[in-house]
């Protein structure tokens, strides 16, 4: 590591950074060692009033430049951010544990993504033309306003950027809480939009945890809070929206299915099924955590699966670029994960692979795998978000559908097989927002991101995130005479 990972102080505010002593410590932990690498406070109230101010201030100034202007100064952003890959991935793996194998390919570059795009759809977002006989109406498309976003742990750049880009390329401004286990990224993507030309205050990032982003959701000058998280916080943060009707993006979690018929290529669906599972530790939201196996390609699909686990897992330093199993981000998440497997294990399921914690001081959970899991088992039940792999049989098409669907949950589904007509029919069957079909976790920008039922509302990516951070403006015009009754 070159650098030394303390920011220059806790908050981004105006286009600087500003700190405030008085906020509650904030202790950020190399997830490897347990080692504390930088120590940031949580907003005061002051910090969380100048953020929303010059937020304010900005969007004025931003909404009234070009579309043009404003995407160039995104896709400047994302060129510096690429420019800095590294140096940004290290930060992340840092911050996170995630492998740098898996940083230097997923988050800075994946933000860089977003801010290219979205810089380059800015100047296209206009209305349209509507003629009727002698009158016509035209439509605007303009900004929300003030846009609040707030981070989960896992992606920390890439959700900061998945939701800054759309929201900026729409002439919207953000203050964005990042989560409190993962507060340095962001940091770095208010730098560099600063010095792409975002005037100051465009972006800010405040630090803390619920009570901070509870804080900003009431504000009645917030006219949109996105919130990537988990169910129980969606709740409470779409019910605070709703107070004032606020619009919400809710990128919540999931526990979703993955098909693997008799006739799939069993390589193919193992390693599906291994980006679904085990990729950033298992901490990814849309993983296909129950994985339904097809009777007859049961055993071989788990000795692959146990095979390639035995040779391929390289647990240890995340900062070792041959490592591909990180720690996860915290000892609590660690321990979460292994109650699970605990739970697993007295439930009957048939532990096929991992289960262990450890080594070392790191916050390690083994890539795990259950087999004979049964609907009724926790583990096939709740969002584990962590190395933990559910694979359950299945004999007949209908029957796994049925079953993909009985949960509250709907983020993402898959499905292995070679028969294309299956394919489509099942994924058109599955209560999911982002599918896969001989494929598992795929996430480019240009892609509608997110899940219906439980897992959230709003789409991320794509031209759909823009209808979620601008509003219609209609306007009618009359060309004759109003002809009123009396
Ligand atoms: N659908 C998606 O795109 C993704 C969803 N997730 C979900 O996120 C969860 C894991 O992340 P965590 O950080 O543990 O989630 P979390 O729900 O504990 O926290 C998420 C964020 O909400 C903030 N928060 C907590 N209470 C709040 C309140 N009352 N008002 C405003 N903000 C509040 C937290 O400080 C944090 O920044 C998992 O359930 C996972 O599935 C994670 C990544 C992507």
């Amino acid at each position: 590591m070159s650098y030394d990972p303390q920011p220059e102080a806790s908050h981004y505010v105006a286009g600087g950074y500003i700190e405030d002593t008085g906020g509650a410590p904030l202790e950020v932990v190399y997830p490897f060692t347990g080692a504390r690498i930088a120590r940031l406070h949580c907003a005061t109230d002051r910090v969380i009033e100048l953020a929303l101010a010059s937020a304010l201030e900005a969007q004025e100034v931003w909404a009234a430049m070009s579309g043009t202007e404003r995407g160039r100064v995104l896709r400047r952003a994302a060129d510096i951010m690429r420019g800095r890959n590294r140096e940004l991935s290290e930060l992340e793996t840092r911050d996170t544990g995630k492998p740098l194998q898996e940083t230097l390919v997923a988050d800075a570059t994946s933000g860089a993504d977003a801010l290219e795009y979205f810089g380059g759809l800015a100047a296209t977002l206009t209305g349209e033309h509507i003629p009727l006989g002698t009158d016509w109406a035209y439509t605007m498309r303009e900004p929300l306003g003030l846009c609040v976003g707030i981070g989960a742990w896992n992606y920390p750049t890439q959700i900061a950027c998945w939701k800054a880009a759309p929201a900026l390329a729409c002439g919207n401004a953000m203050v964005f809480k990042p989560s409190e286990e993962t507060p340095l990224s962001a940091l770095k993507v208010a730098e560099i939009l600063t010095e792409a030309g975002a005037p100051p205050g465009l972006f800010n990032v405040v630090q803390g945890g619920g009570d901070v982003g509870a804080a900003l959701v009431a504000d009645a000058r917030v006219a949109k809070v996105s919130l990537t998280g988990s169910v129980p916080t969606g709740r409470r943060v779409y019910a605070a929206a709703a107070e004032r009707i606020k619009h919400v993006t809710m990128e919540l979690g999931g526990k979703s299915p993955l098909l693997v018929f008799d006739d799939a290529d069993v390589e193919d669906a193992v390693g599906g099924a291994i980006l679904g599972n085990f990729y950033s530790s298992g901490q990814v939201c849309s993983n296909g955590t129950r994985v339904f196996v097809q009777r007859g390609l049961r055993e071989r699909f788990l000795r692959r699966l146990s095979e390639r686990l035995e040779a391929g897992v390289v647990m240890g330093d995340p900062l070792d670029e041959a490592t591909n199993i990180g720690p996860l981000v915290s000892a609590a998440q660690r321990d979460k994960v292994m109650g699970y497997i605990r739970q697993g294990a007295r439930e009957g399921a048939r532990l096929i692979h991992g289960g262990t914690a450890g080594p070392g001081p790191g916050f390690f959970v083994a890539p795990t795998v259950f087999a004979d899991v049964t609907d009724d088992m926790v583990i096939a039940r709740e969002e584990i978000f962590g190395p933990v792999m559910a694979v359950l049989d299945f004999d007949t098409e209908e029957e796994a559908v049925a079953r993909a669907n009985a949960t509250p949950f709907g983020l993402s589904a898959g499905v292995f097989t070679r028969d294309i007509a299956r394919a489509h029919r099942v994924i058109g069957r599955l209560h999911a927002g982002s599918c896969f079909i001989n494929s598992y976790n795929d996430a480019p920008v240009e892609v509608p991101f997110g899940g219906v039922k439980a897992s959230g509302v709003g789409r991320e990516n794509a031209k759909a995130a823009i209808e979620h951070y601008s509003q219609l403006k209609s306007v009618y015009v009359r060309m004759g005479a109003v002809e009123a009754p009396f």
